[in-house]
């Protein structure tokens, strides 16, 4: 469903100027973020999208159609709409809170609960845990609930605002990584807000920079405004370090990927050892570093071992590599496969070979 702004302000009764002559499409099926520093108006246009917020001037469209023309409480029920902290019911199970819409919409208990279960794994989470209160889960866990919930409505459209702010940056990564991965199975229609230029990026099909004031700064894909803002806002909200970031969309196609050997775990290392040896479990898979000139008593056990750095995992995109190779005490970053099998090094001074060589390079 395309979700079209045609120029939206809101003025809110105390004068305020929310939004400012919005106009922007969302294209059907993409996840769209909207951007910027606080008080720039990301809620309040979201909210013009569900009716929560009616706008003082302009239209918003729903394939085409003025989302006022209808009954809000309807229009409501049909996007799946996520907050912050989850949003859900105390006194409700969260098997109950899945199927809030569902129940609303007229299903019976049995059928709105089994779609709740179903809903529940689909967000990864066990279905024991739905006959839980939300304050036994964890703040991630909550997360996955909200998203299970508003997709429980299973509308074409979903809103989400700040949905993963309140949770610690790994767990984040993780609920990041599910949404795009529903995303790409369900196909929805996703409208996000975030005050965080790396979640707008990460997650993006398109993202549109908002300043203070409503105004819409930029509007273009995560590639487009890390490499070409438009202005000065734009760029320093972005941040110093977009040339970095803006490898996220760089290919790693040319990375020479060299050979290494590899000591197994258990094994016997007679001698000093030479050189930084990468040591590998019975899977292959990389546990760390024997540093050089390391004398092992017996077989080589994981307190032996230097951590390892990052992975950088063969085919995405060349950010991973760099991050690998430069965080690697070795200076070799190891590179994997789909089973985090070790598939070789690479090293920092090649890649960015490669990056100066490519014509996206910045
Ligand atoms: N009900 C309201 N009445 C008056 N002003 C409001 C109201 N709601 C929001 N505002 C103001 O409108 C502006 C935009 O608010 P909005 O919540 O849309 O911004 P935001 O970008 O989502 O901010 P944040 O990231 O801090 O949540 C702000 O100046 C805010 O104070």
């Amino acid at each position: 469903m395309t979700i079209e702004f045609r120029d939206v302000t809101k003025r809110y009764p105390d004068g305020t100027v929310a939004v400012d002559g919005l106009s922007l499409t969302v294209e059907d099926g993409t996840i769209t973020v909207f951007v910027g520093p606080s008080g720039c108006g990301k809620t309040t246009s979201l909210r013009m999208i569900n009716r929560m917020v009616e706008p003082t001037s302009g239209s918003v469209l729903l394939d085409g159609e003025d989302v006022s023309a209808g009954d809000p409480a309807v229009l409501r029920r049909g996007i799946g709409y996520v907050i912050q902290h989850a949003g859900l019911f105390p006194h409700r199970t969260v098997l109950d809170n899945i199927a809030t819409v569902p129940l609303l919409s007229g299903w019976d208990k049995r059928k709105a609960r089994a779609r709740a279960a179903e809903l529940l794994e689909t967000v990864g989470l066990p279905t024991g845990l739905g006959k839980r209160y939300p304050a036994q889960l964890s703040g991630g866990q909550q997360q996955r609930v909200g998203v299970a919930r508003a997709l429980a409505a299973d509308s074409p459209v979903l809103l989400m605002d700040e949905p993963f702010s309140a949770v610690d940056p790994v767990v984040r990564e993780g609920l990041q990584d599910e949404l795009l991965r529903l995303h790409s199975q369900l196909g929805k229609t996703i409208v996000f807000v975030t005050h965080d230029i790396d979640e707008a990026v990460r997650l993006g099909d398109k993202v549109a920079v908002l300043r203070v004031g409503g105004k819409l700064a930029q509007y273009g894909t995560p590639a487009e405004v890390l490499r070409h803002p438009v202005d000065d806002f734009v760029a320093s909200f972005v941040g110093r370090d977009r040339g970095y970031r803006g490898l996220s969309f760089l290919p790693a196609t040319g990375v020479q990927v060299s050979p290494v050997n590899t000591v197994e775990l258990g094994s016997t290392v007679t001698g000093p050892s030479e050189g930084w040896q990468l040591v590998v479990n019975e899977d292959k898979q990389p546990r760390g570093w024997l540093p050089p000139g390391s004398t092992v008593d017996g077989p080589l056990a994981e307190t032996d071992l230097v951590a390892g750095g990052s992975l950088y995992l063969e085919g995405t995109p060349i950010r991973g590599a760099l991050d690998a190779a430069l965080s690697s005490p070795a200076s070799l970053g190891v590179v994997v496969d789909e089973d985090l099998r070790v598939l070789g090094t690479v090293l920092a001074h090649q890649v960015l070979d490669v990056i100066e060589a490519s014509p996206q390079g910045s």
